[in-house]
């Protein structure tokens, strides 16, 4: 591999990837990726090692350990060697005894199979019992990790179900599948209604940990279901590509005397997504622009992201109406609409979606080359029994780095556009460029010609 002027490595075209376990050339679609060039920091949890020691580095799949059943399913997958942050956390996540792992590395650089490894080693697929659960904050996350899980464990006996709304009929019997994948109000209901039997748990995982941790929202439904697992012998695997302070302790008492990859503040975004954002006169010019927008929406795939489901619905049913191709998504659908509605652009029948931060975060779509801030992301406070809670006035800059993450994944090139239209997105768009250390580039509004150039560019 070769460094460009970028910082990006690119693949030198004599960098074939290793054979596959069974002799043949590997293929894979993710072979020869650029990749980028962020660094991590290690804390292992026993302060006696070297957490730079390369006994906490692994260059290859083969020298994990792992079952050859594994191996041959990430071979399958086109995987030929591990990602920076496989590299260093799998050695960490697969050593004895088991030790929790508090993991952050850039969206789209490859959490999902770190944990989804560890959780199929550890698997007695002898027994029928579960004996890993996953939690994620979305049903989309969640069916899209299960699809990681099966694709990795084909060539082994596991056995996989969902704990997400709808999915399992009322009189359906107790649940022995070795991995349950879910969100957490419907995996807690599971557990307490005893369809689901946690006694033989081994692993425990948070995908988007700050997310599912977050007293805002999803933490408590989270801390029940942690609450009913075995005290003892429970490996708690939090990975996410932000730990904002406010979560960071909470998260260390979580998954106490963890193994910790932590991620430099100004390396949290990813640095193949060019960012540029648009001056709008008003909210209704908004609208003009995506439409103008439109043929360069669909040279790719692109996500636009709203602030509410009904903002989604209105411009998708506008959109319709004048003729353009456009889907809308988000929590107010019911799940099997949302499931269709995710398959149909996971298969490139749908170009462009529309919605809202219910698929902010982990959905891995590799064609979505354009992500567009419609709305920039703000905080939200949830409101007490009086009442009052909603959209605070502070740009959420960890929405914002996972919401450009959906482009630019695994190494590839990506393009993000925030619409501006007051003083007052102006001041949130600023605050983001400022904490994430990154700039954002202007575009004119009134310039088709130069949009186009200037994106194009970025892709190349
Ligand atoms: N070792 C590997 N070799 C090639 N491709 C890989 C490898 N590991 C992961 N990938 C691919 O990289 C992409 C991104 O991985 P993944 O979805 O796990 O990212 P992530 O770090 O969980 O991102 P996010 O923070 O957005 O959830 C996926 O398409 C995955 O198949």
């Amino acid at each position: 591999m070769e460094k460009d002027a970028d910082g990006f490595y690119t693949p030198v075209a004599s960098g074939a990837a290793p054979p596959k376990p069974d002799g043949k050339p590997q293929p894979g679609p993710n072979s020869d990726l650029i990749k980028s060039t962020f660094d991590v920091t290690v804390t292992l949890a026993d302060q006696q090692g070297d957490p730079n020691s390369p006994l906490y580095s692994a260059k290859t799949f083969e020298e994990l350990g792992l079952h050859q059943d594994l191996l041959k399913g990430i071979y399958d997958m086109g995987f030929s060697k591990p990602s920076k942050i496989q590299e260093r956390a799998l050695p960490l996540l697969l050593a004895n005894p088991p030790t929790n792992m508090i993991g952050q590395s850039q969206s789209g650089t490859g959490k999902t199979a770190a944990f989804v490894l560890t959780m199929l080693s550890r698997i007695d697929f002898t027994k029928k019992t579960t004996q890993a659960l996953c939690l994620a904050p979305s049903r989309e996350l969640a069916r899209q990790i299960m699809s990681v899980v099966v694709s990795m464990g084909k060539f082994t006996a596991v056995q996989t179900e969902y704990a997400i709304k709808d999915n399992l009929s009322r009189d359906s019997g107790r649940i022995t599948a070795h991995v349950v994948v879910g969100t957490p109000g419907t995996m807690f209901d599971l557990i307490r209604k005893r369809i689901l039997d946690v006694t033989d748990m081994k692993v425990f995982v948070l995908d988007e940990a700050d997310n599912m941790l977050d007293q805002d929202g999803l933490g408590d439904q989270t801390l029940r279901v942690k609450n009913m697992l075995p005290r003892e012998h429970v490996q708690i695997l939090l990975f996410s590509a932000t730990f904002p302070d406010h979560v960071r302790s909470f998260a260390s008492k979580f998954a106490p005397a963890a193994n910790k990859i932590e991620l430099q503040k100004e390396e949290l975004s990813v640095a193949g997504i060019r960012q540029f954002y648009m001056d709008c006169r008003d909210a209704d010019h908004k609208y003009d622009i995506l439409v103008r927008l439109y043929a360069l929406l669909t040279v790719g795939q692109s996500i636009i992201f709203c602030q509410h489901k009904h903002t989604a619905d209105r411009i998708s049913e506008r959109m319709t109406a004048e003729g353009h191709k456009v889907a809308s998504l988000h929590g107010a659908k019911d799940p099997a609409e949302r499931d269709a509605i995710i398959d149909n652009f996971r298969d490139g029948r749908e170009k462009v979606l529309i919605t809202t931060n219910v698929i902010a975060r982990g959905i891995d779509i590799l064609q979505v080359n354009m992500v567009v801030n419609y709305d920039l992301p703000l905080l939200y406070e949830r409101g007490n029994d009086h009442g009052g809670g909603g959209h605070l006035d502070n740009p959420d800059i960890e929405t914002y780095i996972h919401r450009i993450g959906r482009t630019g994944r695994f190494g590839r090139r990506g393009i993000s556009i925030n619409f501006v239209h007051d003083k007052k997105t102006w001041l949130q768009m600023e605050q983001i460029e400022k904490e994430t250390k990154q700039k954002i580039m202007r575009i004119e509004t009134n310039d088709v010609d130069e949009m186009e150039e200037k994106m194009k560019e970025a892709l190349k």
